[in-house]
């Protein structure tokens, strides 16, 4: 399956009691087929926000997201999403949570178990198939989440900071995973962070969006081989520059909350 997210003039606008709060203007990007993209930035930059948009949880201000050309109004099986926390049935067991979008889509009983014996061994699940989310590690319940996406076989997985939450040695080896799910389901990924490591050791193509209102700043190729060593000079070279672009507008952010304070 392909697909192609176009993301044409989006802009988005909170209308909070206080004041208008202009979270995304003028963004234009297309992303094809394939590729992974990850969209960098500080807190507040509107990250989120273009990725619900894309999802179909809320509706552009204006503008326009289309996917292989149709206007994207709603939330659909050609996008799923996987958050930071982990959002998953905790009365149903492993298995059971990864099943649940096929049975769901009424798909013949031996297939969705095929299917969710295949997915529990690219996830490395097996032996945890019959536990309930809340006796795994945060790692493992995000297994299950990544797992659950992959059973709907969308062409795009849309990835809101979802190892933020986990230490670092779990959150590589699941990169690392991702990485190759990614290479082998041929999956277009738009993946949200704040760190820039991650972006650089992930992504194809690395969107740093600037703080209030959130507009593309720069549009990054990564062309580094994989797989990435973090301690190559390359990925530091990148991560510098990156670094520097990001710190201006976390500057831009902190100037902007002391202006908010002294005019309180
Ligand atoms: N429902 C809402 N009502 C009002 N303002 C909102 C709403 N949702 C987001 N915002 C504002 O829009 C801006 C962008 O928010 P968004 O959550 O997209 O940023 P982000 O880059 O994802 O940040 P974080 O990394 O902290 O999640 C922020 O200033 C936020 O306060």
């Amino acid at each position: 399956m392909t697909a192609q997210i176009k993301i044409a003039q989006v802009s988005k606008i909170f209308k909070t009691p206080g004041d208008d709060v202009v979270a995304l203007r003028d963004i234009n990007l297309e992303i094809p087929n394939g590729q992974f993209v990850c969209l960098l930035g500080p807190s507040g930059c509107g990250k989120s926000t273009l990725l619900n948009a894309v999802a179909g949880f809320s509706h552009p201000t204006s503008g326009s997201i289309t996917v292989d050309g149709s206007l994207i109004k709603d939330t659909g099986p050609d996008r799923g999403m996987v958050f930071q926390e982990y959002a998953l049935f905790p009365w149903m067991t492993v298995e059971q949570n990864i099943a649940f979008g096929l049975t769901i889509q009424k798909m013949p009983q031996e297939l969705i178990d095929s299917k969710v014996a295949e997915l529990l061994e690219t996830l490395k699940l097996v032996e945890f198939r019959k536990r309930f989310p809340k006796d795994l590690s945060g790692g493992m319940r995000q297994r299950v989440a990544i797992a659950r996406i992959l059973a709907l076989n969308s062409p795009i997985m849309l990835m809101d900071e979802p190892f933020g939450a986990l230490d670092a040695l779990t959150r590589r080896s699941l990169q690392d995973e991702l990485l190759k799910i990614w290479q082998e389901h041929k999956k277009t990924i738009l993946f949200v962070t704040h760190s820039i490591e991650e972006s650089i050791y992930l992504a194809d193509r690395i969107i740093v969006l600037t703080y209030r209102p959130g507009t593309v700043k720069r549009d990054v190729l990564v062309d580094i081989p994989r797989p990435r060593d973090p301690s190559s000079a390359e990925f530091n070279a990148l991560k510098r520059e990156l670094g520097a672009l990001v710190m201006e507008e976390q500057q831009r952010h902190q100037q902007a909350e002391l202006c908010g304070l002294s005019s309180d």
